[in-house]
């Protein structure tokens, strides 16, 4: 084969000056989308929509527009429409045989914003955006409202099919409206998906107040509204209660602002936050400048923390408790849940998709406008101040404890077992006929505890929800707290060193909750043991604890129900005691007294535990259901764990 190469029969094409090419207008972006919109993939075609919509939101924060319209079509394009200024349509000074249109849709870095004097604090600076949706799109419609007049023109994939027409009147409306549809010889079989646009827009309304974003789909998914009108006058402080819906935070109301920087610093801009703490799930941060996303943060999110971080330990000096000084960054961004938008002049951003900020600029701004803020706050409510600074000062100590484990780990000479504090491990000196039960949340710990049989069984309580492993970069995942306390309690490492003899247990047992959050962990519980523990699956190692939905009590006599068929069995033929039988959900497990639970759920004689297993013969399956099991709906995955029997298959202990 190789000799083939070397001596090939064909010779080589000639390597010279007219092998060199020189991509002209578009095509560029359409040899390589990628450089312009970070792929091909379902984000990349999504991000043509963020491009459109923040070309709208741009006029919006610059006060010219104040509504948006979103729609999307039955054939997967996407119309959006602003009431702003309109898209010049006269004919261009360097180009005058084109008008602006045809410039700003046919050419790169052609733009209104690098001057900042039509923009003062816009998304848009690279005069690509509009330009590179055209290329990627084999059909686009652009109408411009403008001195009375409707203009119309199309073009596809790049190339205008006709000069600027004038196709109406418009006495009073203006502004721009872009129809574009993706073409597939880019996005092959990828489709605009409703949900996703759907919180793209409701996002875009939390992040600029003074705008109203109509929506509307003629594509049904089953669960995105086909019409929503978006207008919030209360922003990211709503945004943060909505997200966190009823979970248990730290402060009663977020804390959150808005500082206008000319009136501080005397430049133009804001930010905007908010930001609470809950024990109930991990924490995370979605910052956004000038309306547009940042997954992977930057200045702003820098200097936002500083200033959390600033005040907290200044905080917690005043309140003379002494470990604040230990608390760092990682431990603010543990639990501590946060929204961040800031508008700047000339942001300076990584690539085109605009993942993260650069402009150091921001990490002052944001850093001194929230800080004063801050400070005032903590000292205003010092119920919620004195919640948090305890939540965090914990987290530092759990982490310094941690490290310090680790050291002495390494240091002793001998391989010794470390365990988490949090262990409640069994007595039984072999693996041979024990249990662990991983258990959801403290409440539920103590009653198992009591139930439990010392000799055999094992308990691991688990705070919160654990890591979305499936989507977290494995160093991540080697940091989370709850990951490492599992493994260690196991006696494995993940990946490909577990070693499914270093088992220090026959049966790992998940337990939760009856509920949709109990099956959400549950599902991550079992995604990390698919992906990271796969032995342990194929072994027969992992199971699920049933724990009863209904307790029947008729008299003296009682009975534990699974389900609700169960339940309406016993009921129509009775319990055989005397009076009217007496029905109670259980809403969790720590809401049973340790009998109870003994009985149902945790003694061998009487419970029942379902197997975890994977099906080997249709692996593509396998993957596919990950997936679908940390889909982003809870709802969704607990009725997915309870339909399907081919993951989950029952066994009878
Ligand atoms: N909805 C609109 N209303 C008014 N002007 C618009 C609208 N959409 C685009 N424009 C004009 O077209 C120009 C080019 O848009 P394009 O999205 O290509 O680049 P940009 O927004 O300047 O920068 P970026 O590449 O960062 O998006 C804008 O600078 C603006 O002057
Ligand atoms: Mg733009
Ligand atoms: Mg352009």
């Amino acid at each position: 084969m190789a000799d083939d190469l070397l001596t090939g029969a064909q010779p080589s094409p000639a390597y010279d000056a007219a092998s060199i090419e020189v991509l002209e207008g578009l095509e560029p972006v359409r040899k390589r989308p990628g450089m312009y919109i970070g792929g091909t993939d379902e984000r990349a075609l999504h991000h043509l929509v963020a491009e459109v919509l923040d070309n709208s939101m741009d006029e919006a924060v610059a006060g010219h527009a104040s509504r948006i319209e979103i729609e999307l079509h039955g054939d997967c394009s996407v119309t959006i429409k602003d009431n702003g200024r309109g898209i010049p349509v006269d004919p261009h000074p360097k180009f005058p045989d084109k008008s602006a249109l045809e410039v700003i849709l046919c050419t790169l870095h052609a733009g209104g914003k690098f001057s900042g004097k039509a923009y003062e604090t816009s998304g848009g600076l690279h005069g690509v955006g509009v330009s590179v949706v055209n290329a990627l799109s084999d059909f686009v419609r652009v109408e411009v409202a403008r001195n009375k007049t409707v203009y119309a023109q199309e073009f596809s994939r790049g190339i205008p099919q006709g000069p600027v027409t004038e196709v109406g009147q418009a006495p009073n409306r203006r502004g721009t409206s872009v129809t574009f549809h993706p073409d597939a010889e880019i996005f092959g079989k990828l489709r605009l998906k409703p949900a996703r646009l759907f919180k793209m827009a409701r996002s875009k309304a939390y992040l600029f107040s003074g705008v109203e974003i109509r929506w509307k789909s003629h594509i049904d998914d089953g669960e995105t509204p086909a019409e929503a009108v978006f207008h919030f006058p209360g922003g990211l402080s709503d945004y943060l209660t909505e997200t966190l819906g009823n979970a248990a935070t730290y402060a009663d109301r977020p804390f959150a602002g808005k500082v206008q920087f000319q009136e501080r610093f005397g430049v133009p801009g804001s930010v905007e936050w908010a930001i609470n703490w809950t024990p109930a799930r991990d924490g995370f941060i979605q910052s956004y400048c000038n309306t547009v996303p940042t997954p992977e943060g930057g200045t702003h999110e820098a200097g936002f923390w500083a200033a959390i971080l600033k005040g907290i330990r200044a905080y917690g000096e005043l309140a003379n408790n002494r470990k604040a000084k230990d608390i760092t960054r990682e431990d603010l961004i543990t639990g501590g849940c946060a929204l961040v938008s800031c508008f700047i002049r000339e942001p300076e951003f990584v690539g085109q998709t605009k993942d993260r900020l650069a402009t150091t600029e921001a990490a002052r701004l944001v850093e001194n406008g929230v800080r004063d803020h801050f400070d005032n706050w903590l000292a205003a409510d010092t119920k919620s101040a004195g919640a948090i600074l305890d939540f965090l000062v914990l987290r530092a100590e759990e982490r310094l404890r941690r490290r310090q484990e680790k050291e002495t780990a390494r240091k002793s000479a001998t391989k010794k077992l470390r365990l988490p504090g949090k262990l409640v491990d069994c007595s039984a000196a072999n693996r041979a006929g024990t249990e662990l039960f991983i258990v959801e949340g403290d409440s539920a710990g103590g009653s198992a505890k009591m139930a439990r049989d010392r000799k055999t069984q094992a308990l691991l309580p688990l705070r919160g929800k654990i890591l979305n492993v499936l989507g977290a970069a494995s160093s991540k995942m080697t940091q989370n707290a709850e990951i490492n306390d599992l493994s260690q309690a196991l006696g494995v490492s993940m990946g490909t060193k577990f070693r499914v003899d270093d088992l220090r247990y026959e049966k790992i047992i998940i337990m939760t909750d009856a509920d949709v959050d109990g099956a959400h962990i549950a599902a991550l519980l079992m995604t990390f043991f698919f992906s990271q523990m796969r032995p342990l699956i194929d072994n027969g190692h992992l199971y699920l604890a049933c724990p009863p939905l209904y307790r029947l009590t008729q008299g003296a006599k009682r009975v534990y129900c699974l389900d609700e068929v169960e339940r309406d069995e016993w009921l129509a033929k009775g319990l055989g005691g005397k009076g009217k039988i007496d029905v109670s959900r259980f809403k969790g497990l720590g809401e049973m007294d340790a009998k109870d639970l003994k009985d149902t759920t945790m003694n061998p004689a009487t419970r029942k535990l379902i197997r975890v297993s994977v099906d080997d013969d249709e692996p593509g399956e396998t993957a596919d259901l990950v997936e679908r099991l940390m889909g982003k709906k809870p709802e969704k995955r607990f009725e997915y764990i309870q339909d399907n029997a081919r993951f989950v298959e029952e066994l009878d202990v």
